[in-house]
């Protein structure tokens, strides 16, 4: 189901929880809500969608992968970038990594390891600043 965007400075401040198979639904309303935005938005935290569980969702190419309790294992090569985000307005300078490696758990609760660079590795660590409370 599509949510509203949660834009609740106090509310996006919290930490979130690691999700279990209960949170099946969450996963589909981020994807579902995702979706909705996709002309302008490329990522989603489920705290966006007022639920704190360490859910994001992410979009590459023309798909949105979901990942479950995401953790970055190894960062390497910062640099600085503006970014937006649908919870806040204007822009922002952050500091990224251009390559990282996260383990993740799919949609089906099966655990991966992997590298990603570039935009896509720049999303994930902005989502999920998201759920430990960090806005840009
Ligand atoms: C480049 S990272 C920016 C991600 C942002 N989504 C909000 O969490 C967005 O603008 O889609």
């Amino acid at each position: 189901m599509i949510k509203p965007i949660n834009k609740d400075r106090m509310s996006l401040a919290q930490i979130s929880k690691p999700a279990t198979p209960d949170d099946s639904q969450v996963v589909i309303d981020l994807l579902d809500t995702l979706n909705d935005h996709k002309e302008d938005c490329v990522g989603m935290a489920a705290n966006m969608i007022g639920v704190h569980k360490q859910i994001i969702a992410v979009t590459v190419g023309v798909v949105n992968v979901p990942m479950i309790n995401p953790k970055i294992t190894s960062k390497a090569n910062s640099y600085s970038v503006k970014e937006g985000c649908l919870s806040l307005s204007g822009e922002r300078e952050t500091t990224r990594y251009k390559n990282i490696e996260v383990t993740f758990l799919d949609q089906n609760f099966k655990q991966h390891t992997q590298k990603f660079n570039g935009f896509i590795a720049e999303i994930i660590q902005h989502e999920i600043d998201h759920f430990d409370g960090i806005l840009i």
